[in-house]
């Protein structure tokens, strides 16, 4: 945790110091998701291919990055593409 000084208290550097704190809280909590994300991923795709199916499932990879260009715009189709990588691999 970053400490201020009192005399830093309501200047510019405790406002920064202080929201990049919560930054690296936010941080924190979205890579414990993604690593989550991974897990059940992982246990859809083993799923899939003990029955005989594929890892890739392009239809399900369409409606996910539907839905992250759609809250996030263009940039969130990227994110999404990301995502998909750090769940299934390259393809
Ligand atoms: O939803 C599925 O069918 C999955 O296998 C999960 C997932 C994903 O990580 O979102 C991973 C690979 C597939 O190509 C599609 C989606």
């Amino acid at each position: 945790m970053t400490t201020t000084t009192p005399e830093a208290t309501g200047t510019p550097e405790a406002a920064i110091a202080d929201a990049r704190e919560r930054i690296d809280a936010l941080d924190d909590r979205i890579i414990g998701l993604i690593q989550e994300r991974m897990a059940v991923s992982a246990v859809v795709q083993q799923t899939r291919i003990a029955s005989g199916g594929r890892r890739v499932h392009l239809s399900r990879e369409m409606e996910i990055l539907g839905r992250y260009r759609d809250a996030l715009g263009k940039p969130g189709t990227g994110l999404a593409m990301t995502l998909l990588e750090l769940c299934r691999g390259r393809i």
